[in-house]
């Protein structure tokens, strides 16, 4: 089977954001049926919503704002926000060109964070009223952490803790990129990801780069934006501890998002769920929460929840002082799908454009970890793609498979 990837037409949306603007590669646009992106509007979206529903016993005025976000988004056309809400300037700004057309024909990248904005907006999320602050996907998040799998990879780190530093290293560093298969958000309508191999799903390794840029001893600070709360969370934090703990970094900048997003994104209170996870947790878990919780006591370890981690646009838009914390850095490590497409822009790149050119612009050195959960790829060898070609499927966008890119 070979996957229909995203229609990009270019029709004057295309080619105004994102790195590399002007290059030949049109932005994803959601308006072909059968596409991914296609599929997250008209379904997945749809169907987050009954979830949300379903999880709170919310009043007649949220489920009537439901009812109407839900008939908008499959039926009608793109609205602004109302005058009176906190964000309507930012947001009329950031969708002057899309407001009044179909959701469909929209940036998908935009449409998508417009969308988690809108749910929240429905929700009263942002009302003075009793639901102010009330994460609508906690219950999907708290599931995940209490659940068996968790307490399974836990255990796990104990089979771990003599191992000599390389190969623990290693091991970390895989099971944080793996961990991004664990995304809410995907299996609305996905199901679990098929399990991909953890080593042979490699479609590009940098690993060995990584490490050359987190010498042991060194006294740098390195950032880390996060991606998704739990089961993804979880391999992070103890990868920090890792870095923390062998010197390779002094100090770690985690980022997380300051409101819902994209169904699992963590935010500073699913940092404290996953910390307070692994310090109850018996052996190795628990003494690498111990030494987390230190760590943000004594500084070793800050969290940060900039806007601009919701706002639909690709990194290169980036305001100065997010630049200004990146050049600061040794290293800045994304996590993720979307951190992904953000970062090389939202477009249907040719796969062998390569990852330098397109993060040229990032101030300093930058890694992606990410399992595969969309169209956007790029900086992959010709043998890659023939192999993955002729494997079939849909390789891009199963979450199969993963891969590790630097740029120094
Ligand atoms: O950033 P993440 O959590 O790895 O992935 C986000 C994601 O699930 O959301 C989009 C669909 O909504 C996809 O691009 C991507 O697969």
């Amino acid at each position: 089977m070979t996957e229909k990837t995203s229609r990009t037409p270019d029709d004057g949306i295309a080619n105004r954001s994102g790195p590399a603007a002007g290059r030949d590669a049109p932005v994803i646009l959601s308006n072909q049926p059968g596409s991914f992106a296609w599929g997250v509007l008209a379904k997945r979206h749809p169907a987050l919503i009954q979830q949300v529903r379903d999880a709170f016993p919310y009043g007649r005025r949220q489920h009537e704002a439901l009812d109407a976000l839900l008939d908008e988004i499959t039926r009608g056309v793109v609205e602004p926000l109302a005058p009176s809400e906190h964000d309507h300037a930012q947001w009329a700004d950031w969708g002057r060109e899309y407001f009044g057309r179909p959701w469909f024909d929209a940036p998908f990248l935009w449409a998508e964070s417009y969308f988690y904005r809108r749910l929240l907006g429905a929700i009263e999320y942002f009302g003075t009223g009793p639901w102010q602050g009330i994460d609508p996907f906690a219950p999907f998040k708290r599931a995940e952490l209490r659940g068996a799998a968790v307490d399974e990879e836990l255990r796990a780190l104990d089979a771990l803790a003599d191992a000599p530093p390389d190969e623990r290293a290693r091991a970390l560093l895989h099971a944080s990129l793996w961990g991004n298969r664990a995304d809410l958000g995907f299996r609305v309508t996905e199901g679990e990801a098929a399990p991909g191999d953890a080593t042979g799903g490699l479609v590009v390794d940098d690993g060995a780069v990584l490490w050359q840029l987190l010498p042991a001893g060194a006294s740098t600070t390195v950032a880390v934006v996060a991606d998704n709360a739990g089961r993804e969370l979880i391999p992070d934090l103890i990868l920090i501890d890792h870095l923390l703990l062998h010197r390779h970094a002094e100090r770690i900048v985690l980022h997380v998002k300051p409101r819902p997003y994209f169904v699992s994104d963590a935010m500073t209170a699913d940092v404290v769920d996953c910390l307070r996870r692994l310090a109850e947790a018996p052996g190795e878990a628990g003494g690498i929460g111990g030494r987390l919780w230190d760590a943000m006591a004594n500084g070793c370890l800050e969290v940060r929840a900039h806007p601009f981690f919701c706002a639909p646009l690709p990194y290169e838009g980036m305001p100065e002082d997010l630049r200004e914390q990146f050049a600061a850095v040794s290293l800045t490590v994304l996590k993720g799908d979307l951190n992904y497409r953000r970062l090389v822009g939202d477009r249907m790149w040719d796969v062998m454009t390569p990852f330098a050119d397109l993060t040229a612009y990032f101030p300093g050195a930058v890694a992606a970890l990410r399992t595969l959960k969309s169209d956007v790829i790029v900086g992959l060898e010709q043998k890659t793609l023939d192999a993955l070609e002729r494997g079939g499927g849909a390789w891009r966008t199963s979450g199969t498979r993963a891969l590790v890119q630097v740029r120094r």
